[in-house]
């Protein structure tokens, strides 16, 4: 494991004091102190080049130009059963929103200017009443701005319909991805039926990725189409709706098109006629266009798809048995597979379409699989440069759903030491584009490499759909209930190295590469983590050693994120 050694305490804060440390306390009169003497206690490392000032303000006032707004308080912070503490990364967050320089600890390279925004289900209640699942939570962005080795951090709630609808009327109102509002009648379950089919239902609380469009505009995700949410990257402000202005239909969509300056491809899942449609959007507009259609092999429902992968000609449709279930959409219980249901015997598939001609040039029959993220995937040639393959790799759950029911929020506050998370792999499907009906899946390195937990994953974007070594993703350090480790996988020597905070909650480890790199793996990996004692740190890892850069205290704990995008300084 890398060891946590620290180097330095860097800050650049700037006088006045307008970036203000925002402690929250346990007061309940709405509002929040600030007080930040005693936070940042360690000194720095003389051997160093870089500046330290010692942060000498206390009880510092909110500035105006920040409304504090505390979130209702939670008593059920404390467990009932054993009076513990949740833990920080499953805690709601306190306060609507906050902004402040952080001191850091180490050195951020210089060459490191932009804004790393990570998104992600930060609020698990409203009033009383706690949410079951941790997809449900209401959206919180969490910002780290980077300049000239300076850290200017924050947060804000996405003021989503969703989220201003449960503020206002002190319950759920719209449907999440394991709760569906409270009925006083049977007339008002018959509407809300009718409001499901038409999507009106069904929540916009866009909590799952953030990403930088081709065009320069930030845009929330989920996996509802109108949880499709423009945020400013600076102020964290909600700035409107995503309007998709195609006729395309349909609810709901892949959680995560692939995005880059030139490229917009999404999935939009047909339940009506089992299949997908493969869209692409150019930048500057609102308007997908269909590239192409993959009628599913089997089953009652097209599979889940949270995400897909893509080469540099061809998008990879996932065909997983973990398929959508429209019995289970309609239910007011969650059941024990949510929106979802599990076909083993309608067996999975992986269909290759071409990006420029919409045909399909492979589809093939493949082991049993269950994915939320695929990591990348790349077209395997022989000597004369000819496609014989698609190679496409997953963190894979080996075939077993179970993971889904990890999640809920009561598994991942109960854990007692017992080795709960389920073995996951990096899945890599062999795709042959010889007519053959069927393609491989195995793991692509022998998963105690990374403790058999494996999800969270980003690789270095310039390699996407290409041929790649590396690829940064969760791990696990057992007995655990969910990825408590930052992993670097090398997927050619088939190795991996591990980072590990005892009793602390990594978030996806984020790679940026180091501007005129042409190592794949220079640059850094940033996450968060959620610490045991409550606390919460932005840390920044080396791309290539793996080894501890700089970290970052936040003034409060942090609670888990999920996916988390780059937007380099103009
Ligand atoms: C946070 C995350 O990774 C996934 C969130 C998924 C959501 C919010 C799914 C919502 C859905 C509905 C509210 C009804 C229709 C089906 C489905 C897309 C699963
Ligand atoms: C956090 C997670 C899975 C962890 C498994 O080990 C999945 C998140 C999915 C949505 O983005
Ligand atoms: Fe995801």
């Amino acid at each position: 494991m890398a060891s946590l050694a620290l180097s330095a305490t860097v800050s650049c804060l700037s006088q006045p004091l307008e970036a203000v440390f925002g402690k929250v306390a346990d007061r309940r009169d709405g509002c929040c102190y600030l007080g930040i003497s005693s936070m940042f206690s360690r000194k720095a490392n003389s051997s160093t080049s870089t500046t330290t000032r010692e942060l000498t303000v206390t009880n510092v006032a909110s500035p105006q130009r920040l409304s504090i707004v505390p979130l209702p308080e939670k008593e059920s912070v404390v467990d009932d059963h054993n009076h513990q503490r949740n833990h920080v990364a499953w805690t709601s967050v306190r306060q609507e929103r906050w902004e402040g320089e952080l001191v850091v600890e180490g050195e951020i390279p210089l060459w490191l200017s932009g804004t790393y925004l990570r998104n992600g289900p930060g609020l698990w209640h409203i009033g009383d009443y706690n949410f079951r699942h941790l997809f449900d939570g209401y959206a919180t962005l969490v910002r780290l701005r980077f300049e000239n080795g300076c850290l200017i951090a924050g947060h804000r709630q996405i003021e989503s319909e969703a989220y201003k609808a449960a503020k206002k009327n002190n319950k759920l109102c719209y449907r999440e991805f394991s709760e569906v509002p409270k009925f006083d009648s049977f007339l008002s379950y018959v509407g809300d039926l009718a409001n499901l089919f038409s999507g009106a239902s069904l929540t916009d609380n866009a909590n799952t990725g953030v990403v930088k469009l081709g065009d320069g505009r930030v845009v929330c995700l989920t996996e509802t189409q109108k949880g499709s949410i423009v945020i400013d990257p600076d102020t964290l402000d909600t700035l409107g709706k995503f309007e998709y202005s195609d006729s395309l239909g349909g609810l709901i969509h892949s959680a995560h098109p692939i995005v880059t300056e030139t490229e917009f491809l999404t999935l939009l899942p047909d339940l009506i006629k089992p299949g997908y449609l493969v869209a692409k959007m150019e930048p500057g507009t609102n308007k997908r266009k269909v590239i192409g259609r993959v009628d599913c092999r089997s089953g009652p429902s097209p599979g889940w798809v949270h995400s897909f992968p893509v080469t540099e000609h061809y998008v990879v449709v996932p065909e997983m048995p973990l398929r959508y279930c429209a019995q289970n959409l309609l239910k007011a219980e969650p059941t024990p597979l949510y929106k979802f249901n599990w076909h083993p015997g309608s067996k999975a598939f992986m269909h290759i379409m071409c990006k420029a001609s919409g045909q399909i040039v492979a589809s093939v029959e493949v082991p049993l699989f269950v994915t939320f993220h695929f990591i990348n995937a790349y077209e395997e040639k022989d000597e004369e440069g000819r496609v014989m393959a698609i190679v496409a790799d997953c963190c894979e759950h080996n075939a077993d759903t179970t993971i889904l029911d990890k999640l809920r929020l009561q598994n991942l506050r109960s854990f007692n030491g017992q080795d709960v998370l389920p073995d996951a792999r990096v899945g890599r499907f062999t795709i042959p584009l010889d007519g053959s009906p069927f393609g491989e899946l195995d793991a692509a390195l022998e998963p105690d490499e990374h403790g058999r937990g494996m999800d969270m994953c980003s690789i270095n974007p310039a390699y996407l759909g290409k041929k790649y070594r590396y690829a940064y993703a969760c791990g696990a350090q057992r007995p655990c209930n969910f990825p408590n480790t930052l992993t670097k996988i090398d997927l050619v020597e088939k190795k991996a190295k591990n980072w590990y905070d005892e009793g602390a909650v990594p978030s996806e480890p984020f790679f940026v590469a180091r501007p005129g790199a042409t190592e794949e793996d220079d640059g850094v990996v940033i996450s968060m983590i959620s610490e045991k004692n409550g606390d919460g740190y932005a840390l920044l890892l080396d791309g290539s050693t793996f080894e501890e850069i700089a970290r970052a205290k936040f003034p409060y704990g942090l609670p888990y994120g999920l996916h988390g995008c780059w937007v380099p300084k103009k």
